[in-house]
Formats: C-alpha cells, structure tokens, sequence
C-alpha cells in the first residue's frame, strides 16, 4: 500500500518510524511519504491560512497550495489515490471503515489545520478521485495529524504479515461486532485477585463459551448501541439461553 500524507508539521509523523508500523515501512508493506504543504507555496512567509469569507474566528487554509499538493500527488495519468480528510464533520472512522481502507491501493491524507481546509479543495478533488471526510468521534482536535496516526495505525494492522499472529485479528474487539471480553496473564492470583478458574481448565470449548458470555455482557452494558446493530444471525442460540 502506498501512503501520501500532506501536512505543516511533517514532524507530527515521526513516529510513524517505529514499531510495527516501521517494520511495515521498512519491508515495504507500506509505502509512506510525508509531504509538507509549504512545498506548494511560492511566496516568502510561506503562507497557507487566511481570514474566513463571511467572517468568524480563526483563520482558514487557502486552496492554492492545497491544490498544487493534489495535483503533485494524485496526477491525472496515475490511478487516482482515495483521498481521506479528518475532520468534525466526517463520517465516523469504524473497524468496518479500517477494513475498506486496508483494501485501497493509494491514500492520501490532507491534514488540516486552523478551522480547516477551504471547502474547494475537496469540491474540486472529489471530481478527479473518491474524497471521504472523517472523523474519530465527537470531540474537536487541534488538526488532523493526530486522526491521521489513529487511522494509519487501525489500518496497517489489517495489511497481511504485518500482525504476526493474524488469529488475534479474527478474535479482537470489533472485529465480530462486540467488545473483548477480559484478558489474563500469569500469576494465576496477583494481590489476592485470581484468574477465572475456567480460563485454567484447558477445556477450550468451555473457554470460548466463557469469553463469548462475557464479551456479550460487557457490550451491553459499555455500548448497547453495539449490541443493537448486531445481526441476529449473527448470534448463535447459545448466546440467547438465561
Ligand atoms: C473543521 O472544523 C473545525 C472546527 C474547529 C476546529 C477545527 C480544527 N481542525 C482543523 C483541521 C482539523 C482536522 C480534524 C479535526 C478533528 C477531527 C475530529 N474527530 N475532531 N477534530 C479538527 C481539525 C476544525
């Protein structure tokens, strides 16, 4: 998969280095370029915010760099990217949009900044490639770097060899639509608190019973919403009995 992310703090993504992220990079899964948007300004301050039209507080990012940017990164004779940019007013980022994204062979990321991006940009953009706006939740971050190493990281984990055991993919939260049930290591009692004895008695069928019971119980109360867009289907008779 190849990776372009523009930014005016480039510096934002150094941590994109380490890690299992890094190993991603340095085996070339992933093929990612940080790009710095004043690269596509031309004047001596390297400007790229302006006052809003209509007036308001803050100051807005001015298209012209922006779109030198997409036109340097997305040119007409390369299969054009998927265009992704954080923002309070996109659609939620889920496990379900991770996946889909995993499946992309080019994104592109636009992080904005101060109110944001002048809307043109992603007008103009959406003619020539698929552009979604996206948002981690319900909460307003300073920019959109920090979504940025959110959804890098919640889709480089799906990208094949890059998680070493890709069992704990099918098992992990969200995955089935529910949240992980508790997990245990040794010692079998820390500080007087014991492991669920069930855990310890190797019989697997019991186990998964066990981990499937409390991963239900903790979705209905943590996020019954969870629970209400589950597929009936989707949940065996067993999970239904008293
Ligand atoms: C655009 O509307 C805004 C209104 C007030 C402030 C800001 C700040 N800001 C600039 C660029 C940017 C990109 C993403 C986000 C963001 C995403 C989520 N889930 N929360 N916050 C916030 C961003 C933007």
């Amino acid at each position: 998969m190849r990776v372009d992310i523009v930014s005016i703090f480039p510096e934002y993504f150094a941590p994109l280095d380490l890690s299992l992220i890094g190993k991603a990079r340095a085996n070339g899964t992933l093929r990612l370029v940080v790009h710095d948007l004043r690269s596509w300004t031309h004047d001596v301050h390297r400007t790229v915010d302006d006052t809003p039209y209509g007036g308001g507080p803050g100051m807005v990012m001015r298209p012209e760099p922006w779109g030198e940017a997409l036109d340097a990164l997305a040119p007409p004779e390369l299969t054009p990217p998927r265009l992704l940019v954080p923002s309070p007013a996109g659609v939620p980022f889920t496990q379900a949009l991770a996946y889909e994204l995993a499946a992309e062979p080019h994104l592109l990321f636009a992080c904005g900044r101060y109110e944001g991006i002048d809307q043109r940009v992603l007008d103009h953009a959406a003619t020539r490639m698929p552009v979604t706006e996206v948002s981690l939740g319900d909460y307003v971050l300073f920019g959109g770097e920090v979504a940025v190493l959110v959804i890098l990281e919640a889709v480089t984990r799906l990208l094949p060899g890059v998680l070493g055991n890709a069992g704990s993919l099918e098992e992990e939260s969200h995955a089935h639509g529910l949240l992980e049930a508790p997990m245990y290591t040794k010692p079998a009692t820390w500080r007087g608190l014991d492991v669920p004895d069930v855990l310890r008695s190797g019989d697997h069928g019991r186990i998964a019973r066990w981990r499937r019971d409390q991963a239900l119980t903790r979705t209905g109360q943590r996020r019954p919403d969870l629970l209400a867009a589950l597929d009936p289907q989707s949940l065996d008779k067993r999970d239904v009995t008293a």
